[in-house]
């Protein structure tokens, strides 16, 4: 049994009496201590599928099919009471901006031992000593002193590991992370991915990484779900899909990978635009910008088919070819 299931998946939003599918019919597994990269460009749907695993979807979206089983149990079927038992606890995320997390009215060691408190009953003495060790575990020295300090007074990079301190302080089975890396700088990238990669090692935790940067998948994942328009385009293997992408979006996004010397670029560079989910195409979702469509590609949505083994596409041309 995977440790995390989600089995299609819906969530949509509803807008002006108009339904939008920002999640549209999704499936993947979840292996204990592996990583999958959720990869697409902005409005793929990557965050609403994070949020809907946490059970944090809110008006006016709407999780209208479909399951999440965590080991073996359905989340969607559990109440706003159980799953604040899951979430920190089992299930953690971390966000792009890590203020979105922390207050700035806090002191950070205070903010750290919060879920320590609620959900492992630790004593104030034995929280503080775990947090200076998480501290010490996520790179900020000196955490008996800075465990006092205000959000404020830490760098864009170390508020990342202070958010990251947070989200593992409760030893979560699986982390979450939406984007951790794209507001910070280079170097500040590289060091984060260490970390999330030594913690995976050390906690065994299994992570769902939502990110642009395929460079980061490709350092980081066991596997990948490459989305669009709220469907997913491709699954396969990390190595299989950078070696052979079969569809033509994951295509044009490794053309978009990119060089060394040029690490800041993002994947919005593939002509034309993501199209809003009030204007998706009628037949596939990427048919008005891929350089191979034909007239069935504009008429009707194909199936994500496994075309080799483990490796699942979704492309009229796999029917041609
Ligand atoms: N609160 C909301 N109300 C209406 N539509 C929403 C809301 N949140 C998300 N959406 C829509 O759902 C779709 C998927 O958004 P989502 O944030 O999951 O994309 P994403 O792939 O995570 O993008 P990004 O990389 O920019 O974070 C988008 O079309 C977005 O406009």
């Amino acid at each position: 049994m995977s440790l995390l299931e989600v089995r299609n998946l819906k969530t949509y939003f509803y807008l002006d009496r108009n339904e939008y599918p920002a999640v549209d019919d999704i499936s993947f597994t979840l292996d204990e201590g592996k990583t999958i990269a959720i990869i697409g460009e902005s409005g793929s749907g990557k965050s609403v599928t994070s949020l809907s695993i946490m059970g944090l979807v809110d008006f006016p979206g709407k999780i209208i099919g479909g399951e999440v089983y965590y080991r073996g149990e359905d989340l969607l079927k559990k109440g706003e009471r159980e799953m604040q038992k899951i979430r920190g606890n089992e299930i953690a995320m971390i966000y792009q901006d890590p203020m979105s997390t922390l207050n700035p009215m806090i002191k950070v060691g205070k903010q750290i031992e919060e879920a320590l408190i609620i959900h492992k009953k630790a004593t104030k003495k034995d929280s503080k000593k775990i947090v200076v060790e998480l501290m010490k575990a996520v790179g900020i020295p000196d955490g008996e002193e800075r465990y006092n300090h205000l959000p404020e007074q830490f760098s864009g990079g170390m508020r990342q590991r202070l958010m990251i301190a947070m989200a593992i302080a409760c030893n979560p089975k699986i982390l979450i992370a939406d984007e951790p890396t794209t507001a910070l700088d280079v170097t500040i990238q590289a060091e984060i991915l260490d970390l999330l990669r030594n913690l995976r090692n050390e906690y065994n935790m299994s992570i769902i990484l939502n990110t642009h940067d395929l460079g980061v998948v490709a350092e980081m994942a066991d596997e990948v779900v490459v989305m669009y328009c709220g469907k997913i385009m491709e699954i396969a293997p990390n190595k299989e899909l950078f070696k052979n992408p079969l569809n033509p979006y994951t295509q044009k996004l490794m053309e978009c990978i990119p060089r060394i010397d040029d690490r800041k670029k993002r994947l919005d560079t593939i002509e034309g635009y993501v199209p809003h989910l009030t204007e998706l195409p009628k037949g596939c979702r990427f048919s008005d910008r891929c350089h191979k469509a034909f007239d069935r590609c504009k008429d009707e949505l194909p199936e994500l088919k496994e075309i080799s083994k483990e490796h699942w596409s979704r492309c009229w041309l796999h029917e041609v070819e």
